[in-house]
């Protein structure tokens, strides 16, 4: 099987780390090669997210690294991560586990699709997010007003920094340092929280994937959306912005983790 290994490049200690894990995954009788941007760290040459047609991906770093992976493959490919971050929520694996996992993945897959979702602007492809998307005010203190629309029904209209619009995998990430609900991954649907929101009621609301979403920015003031924390898109005023499933789901490679024991050993002690 082939591997391709991406590792976060801003420390030395998880490249050399990366090039440990090449070395176990090349004795168990994997194919690895680099991704672009880690083998130009090593001073090798890599093959691009885009481009190849490896089998798995390993990411070793943290969330971030995992998420990036995610975000630069244009078919999804089955991906894993090796835990060297801070949090690692989404890099499931520890190093002790590392060894037998890979070793008894010759056996067979797991596979666990986590949604993401897709936006549009006026017919546009923007991208996928598989944590979020969140639109925010260019200029810090200065707010924004966002009219929320269900099956063509204006739901809600509110003043805010920001908002939210997360998957379930996202809803341990941004969405929850905005006061969202844990989300269970199985579940299919969209979470939005507004992000300091001027009013005494609003709240976070959960919204099931079939339904036709859009925000509507009605003021003038710039306003930025970013996917999974890039991608720098500006918004004008009136901007309306669609929201749906993604047909493309990211595809992990299922380590058997309980979601809510990682929600208990990672999250409460942050
Ligand atoms: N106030 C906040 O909580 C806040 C602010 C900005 C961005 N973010 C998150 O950061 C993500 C980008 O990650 P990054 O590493 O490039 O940025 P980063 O370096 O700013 O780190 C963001 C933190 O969020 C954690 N995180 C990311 N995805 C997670 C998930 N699905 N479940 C639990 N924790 C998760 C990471 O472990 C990391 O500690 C964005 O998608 C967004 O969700 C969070
Ligand atoms: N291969 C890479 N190329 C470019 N940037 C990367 C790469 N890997 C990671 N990054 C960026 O480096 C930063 C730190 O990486 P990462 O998120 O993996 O570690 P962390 O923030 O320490 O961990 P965690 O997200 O688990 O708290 C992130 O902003 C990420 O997007």
């Amino acid at each position: 099987m082939k591997a391709l290994l991406m590792s976060r490049i801003d420390t030395p200690e998880v490249l050399a780390y990366a090039d440990e894990i090449r070395r176990l995954l090349l004795s168990l009788g994997y194919t690895v090669t680099l991704e672009e941007g880690t083998a130009d760290a090593l001073g090798e040459t890599g093959e691009s997210l885009g481009e190849t047609d490896a089998g798995i991906v390993v990411a070793v770093g943290g969330d971030g690294t995992v998420l990036l992976a995610v975000q630069m493959m244009t078919r999804q490919i089955p991906v894993i991560g090796i835990n060297r971050g801070h949090v690692g929520f989404l890099a499931d694996l520890e190093d002790r586990e590392v060894p037998a996992f890979f070793a008894n993945l010759r056996e067979g897959m797991r596979l666990d699709r986590r949604m993401r979702i897709s936006l549009f602007h006026e017919g546009e492809h923007l991208g996928e997010a598989l944590n979020e998307a969140v639109i925010v005010t260019a200029r810090p203190a200065k707010m924004l007003r966002f009219t929320i629309i269900i099956d063509g029904i204006e739901v809600e209209e509110f003043r805010a920094d920001g908002l939210i619009i997360a998957t379930p995998t996202g809803s341990t990430a941004y969405a929850m340092s905005g006061g969202g609900p844990i989300v269970d991954p199985k579940f299919d649907g969209f979470l939005l929280v507004p992000l300091a929101p001027y009013m005494l009621s609003s709240r976070p609301h959960l919204i099931d994937s079939g339904r036709n979403l859009k925000i509507r920015l009605e003021s003038t003031k710039p306003a930025q959306l970013v996917l999974d924390g890039r991608g720098d898109f500006t918004l004008g005023s009136g901007a309306e912005i669609s929201v749906r499933r993604s047909d493309a789901p990211a595809i992990f490679l299922d380590a058997g983790k309980n979601f809510f024991l990682k929600v208990r050993e990672k999250l409460h002690n942050l």
